[in-house]
């Protein structure tokens, strides 16, 4: 069901075309689906992220990013190449300064997996050549410095911060290892091929910065065949859950406060709250209504950049405690193969079982929270969809129905509903 248009006098007069860059599927009753090369008209700007606009008399809400403004020629205006599609100058930014550094570096379970796979192939690292991809401050290249004896190192820096991992690298007496090369890891020039290729690469929910395309583009031109990738293959893994403080905290919130009701403003709530994943989630085991399913597994060796722009799941829970089901928590687990076969595969967990990382957890909220029981099913699927034209974003769009054991019948019910990362 889509908001029908009200009569003219409740149209805002300062209302702009708008043309469609591509395709949107409506997730939420309040949304507006529309095609690549639609003009739609906007008649309100709520939030830089969603605005209020109309398609053949139809009103709804629809993401600001997939919208491009008509010019006179009707041509699509470049204003793609005023903003650049990757936002590398914010993004390169942001590690250039140490706030982000500081909180990998203090991410004991990271980072201390990185030194285990180092140290316990650190034999088969011998007069290896190595590349570390977005090396940041160089930890993953003085550890191979430290704990092995590679041939070389080349780590690779876009961010202003490799003049500094230069001088980490002399300060700890790793210069005839460590070589610092700063640039974007798919430009820069190696004088050779590489036998590994480690980076730290994974942004919140596997994916969001989508670094992992520089991580494959960087394999296609310098890991030499037979090569090994660092991590060599990642799992993104998703759980129905219930999220009793959130949904407390943010939408029940409504209902009496100081003995008044607020109830009107729950839609806003859901709209401002709940409309996007909560990347900071820590959620806990007896949160978890059923046993986690893997429901996207990525082999770094084969994986494709093509690949990455729609990557489809599915799942099916068995529902072991009766509660409310709130939403999905996702996380992601990725896998160093040893270099010596047949020896001992590290792993890096992010879930609720391992120790907690800075990626925490990745909650979505449902538009209405649903009892579930014991021995009821959710089924469904899960797609991640890159963004078109915002190159480090993307949507997850999860498909669930519920099938009751119990014969209550607004227990058989499911929904669909898109989450934009962050566009
Ligand atoms: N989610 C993460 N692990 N982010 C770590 C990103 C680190 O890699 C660096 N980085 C990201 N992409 C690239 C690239 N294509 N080339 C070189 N460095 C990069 C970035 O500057 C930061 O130091």
């Amino acid at each position: 069901m889509q908001t029908e248009k009200e009569d003219e006098d409740d149209v805002d007069v300062s209302s702009e075309e708008y043309v469609a860059r591509s395709d949107f599927t409506a997730s939420g009753t309040d949304q507006l689906s529309f095609s690549k090369g639609d003009r739609l008209l906007v008649h309100a700007k709520p939030s830089p992220e969603w605005w209020w606009a109309e398609l053949q008399g139809v009103i709804g809400y629809v993401p600001a990013s997939y919208l491009r403004q008509d010019d006179a020629g009707g041509e699509e205006e470049e204003d793609v190449s005023l903003e650049d599609p990757w936002q590398d100058e914010e993004y390169f930014g942001s590690y250039g300064t140490l706030r982000l550094h500081l909180e990998m570096l203090s991410d004991k379970s990271r980072t201390e997996t990185y030194r285990q796979v180092i140290l316990s192939n650190s034999g088969s690292l011998s007069n290896k050549v190595v590349m570390d991809l977005g090396c940041g401050t160089g930890i993953i290249s003085l550890f191979c410095a430290q704990l092995a004896s590679p041939s070389v190192v080349y780590a690779v820096e876009a961010s202003s911060m490799a003049e500094y991992t230069r001088q980490l690298v002399k300060q700890n007496g790793c210069e005839e290892v460590v070589t610092v090369l700063q640039g974007r890891a798919e430009e820069i020039e190696l004088p050779e091929q590489v036998d590994i290729l480690v980076s730290e690469w994974m942004g919140n929910c596997l994916l969001f910065e989508f670094m992992v395309e520089s991580v494959l583009l960087a394999r296609d031109r310098w890991l030499r065949d037979g090569g090994t990738m660092w991590p060599s293959s990642a799992a993104l893994t998703l759980v129905p859950c219930q999220a009793d403080s959130d949904y407390a905290e943010k939408m029940a919130f409504w209902e009496r406060p100081y003995g008044l009701d607020f109830t009107p403003l729950q839609p806003l709530a859901q709209q401002e709250f709940f409309t996007k994943p909560k990347f900071s989630h820590l959620i806990e085991p007896r949160d978890c209504l059923a046993a986690p399913c893997d429901v996207i597994c990525l082999d770094m060796y084969t994986l494709q950049v093509r690949d990455l722009e729609e990557m489809k799941g599915q799942f099916h829970f068995c529902v072991e405690k009766s509660a409310v089901f709130h939403g999905f928590t996702a996380w992601f687990t990725v896998y160093f193969d040893s270099l010596e076969a047949g020896g001992a595969t590290v792993d890096l967990n992010t879930g609720p079982n391992s120790e907690p990382t800075h990626w925490k957890q990745t909650l979505f909220m449902l538009d209405r929270p649903v009892t579930v029981y014991t021995g009821d099913s959710i089924s469904g699927t899960i797609v991640l969809h890159r963004n078109p034209v915002w190159r480090r974003h993307m949507t997850v769009t999860l498909h669930w129905n519920i099938n009751g054991s119990t014969d209550d019948p607004d227990n058989s019910q499911g929904g669909t509903k898109s989450f934009p990362m962050w566009r």
